[in-house]
């Protein structure tokens, strides 16, 4: 059985071969030390949003089993985008990578540098969507994630691919 916390990342990337850089941050991810992939959602290309200026994204989520503590996760996080070139030009702007601490088991964390549940995640299609597929009976903000998908998917862009 897997072992720890089941934890969900947002994967994206909207530079360079955007598939490929998700596939490899997956493959990074799952031969990180205290980390095991449990399973992904399928890819979707989808409309930017918070700053909207740039290409469409490529999103999916992953569900993971972490031994690591909130910080030690999020630091191996961020070394992943580091080491796929993560190069922060404009905050919000065009990433090769984007690894996002959605949930971390049911805990609430509220830290200047991490907050858990991801503090947008339930406004967000390229989050919510993939999410859906592989745990539709989440509750995110009150309401079950395959609903909320259902209604985002109406208002942003997102297609599977
Ligand atoms: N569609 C889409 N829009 C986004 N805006 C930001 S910021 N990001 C980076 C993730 O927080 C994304 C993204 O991954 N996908």
């Amino acid at each position: 059985p897997a072992e720890g916390i089941r934890c969900f990342i947002g994967l994206g990337s909207n530079m360079g071969d955007a598939e490929a850089n998700i596939k490899q941050a997956l493959k990074l991810l799952a031969n990180t030390g205290g980390i095991s992939v449990a399973s992904r959602a399928p890819f979707y290309r989808t409309a930017p949003v918070g700053y909207t200026e740039q290409d469409y994204f490529i999103n999916t989520v992953a569900a993971i089993y972490t031994t690591l503590s909130p910080k030690a996760l999020l630091e191996k996080l961020q070394a992943i985008e580091n080491k796929l070139g993560r190069v922060r030009l404009i905050r919000w702007g065009p990433r090769t990578i984007d690894l996002d601490l959605l949930l971390y088991g049911n805990e609430l964390i509220h830290e200047p540098d991490l907050e858990v549940p991801h503090p947008r995640m339930h406004q967000r299609a390229f989050v919510v969507v993939p999410l859906a597929d592989i745990c539709p009976d989440l509750v995110i903000n009150g309401e079950k994630v395959d609903e909320l998908a259902r209604r985002l998917s109406g208002e942003q862009d997102i297609y599977a691919i």
